[in-house]
């Protein structure tokens, strides 16, 4: 069953405003890094505009769980990069109020060459914790991730699978305000995707915690959220509760 929905009044966590993202991208193709330097010597470098995202809007509530779905290469990582802050949009607003915890990028915010109890240092304090809350909260991290053992390896040696258990130890460990998954999960095994579904179901039960949600597995966005924006090509396609929006999705013809 789905956690109920928050109530109409509550204060908004997340504002999308007419948000376009505009990539600039070579409009040649080079063989090699030594082609592309000659050719922007010679000013020969030609871009072209490449629109992932075209006036998307949509509010999150505080405590609701919003899952973004949509084919590969539609917008949905840009789309959660903006509201991590992790790129600017081209024209349009981005508001958010409060404490992000974002699971973007597997490796984001890791050094690959440091240890994983090093890594679980950096990435905490990528996250706003400082080290005596780490210090405190160590054991916690280490035993959601099951990696007892593994915390003097070079995180270069662990699988990707290893690295999503403690990237997601480390964003769960406390109650972000706003917790971003996409896809993230997906490296892990079954079991461990069915702790990391069960955690997100306890924060978004809490009612303290926005979750904004990217997954394939539609079948987990309609466990988990409470509604859902398909976004197509860089379109809004659809908004609305989160049956409407997977059926419609889920009848989508080539
Ligand atoms: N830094 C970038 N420079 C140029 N193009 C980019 C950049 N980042 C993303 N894109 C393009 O923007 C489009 C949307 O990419 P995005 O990763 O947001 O899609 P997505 O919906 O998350 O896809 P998937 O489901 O495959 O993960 C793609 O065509 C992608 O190639």
């Amino acid at each position: 069953m789905r956690p109920p929905v928050p109530p109409a009044d509550a204060p908004t966590a997340v504002l999308a405003d007419d948000v376009s993202m505009i990539f600039n991208i070579a409009s040649e193709q080079f063989n090699s890094l030594k082609e592309y330097f000659i050719a922007a010597a010679k000013h020969e470098l030609t871009f072209k505009e490449f629109r992932a995202l075209d006036h998307i809007s949509f509010e999150v509530k505080r405590g609701e769980a919003f899952g973004l779905v949509g084919t590969n290469g539609s917008g949905k990582s840009t789309m959660l990069k903006i509201i991590a802050g992790v790129l600017e949009p081209s024209a349009g607003k981005i508001s958010v109020s409060g404490t992000i915890a974002p699971l973007i990028e597997l490796g984001a915010g890791f050094d690959m060459e440091l240890t994983a109890k090093e890594n679980i240092y950096l990435n905490g304090a990528l996250l706003g914790y400082r080290k005596d809350f780490i210090d405190e909260h160590f054991q916690d991290i280490v035993d959601f991730a099951e990696l007892d053992g593994f915390m003097d390896m070079p995180l270069k040696n662990y699988s990707s699978g290893m690295v999503a258990r403690i990237a997601f130890a480390i964003a769960t460990v406390t109650e972000p305000d706003i917790l971003i998954v996409d896809e993230t999960l997906s490296v892990g095994d079954f079991l461990f995707q069915q702790k990391c579904e069960r955690r997100i179901k306890e924060l978004v039960e809490s009612d303290n915690v926005t979750v904004l949600l990217v997954s394939h597995d539609i079948s987990l966005v309609e466990r988990i959220c409470d509604r859902v924006c398909w976004i197509e090509k860089g379109h809004m396609r659809m908004l609305g509760e989160t049956d409407e929006v997977c059926e419609a999705y889920r009848s989508l013809k080539r």
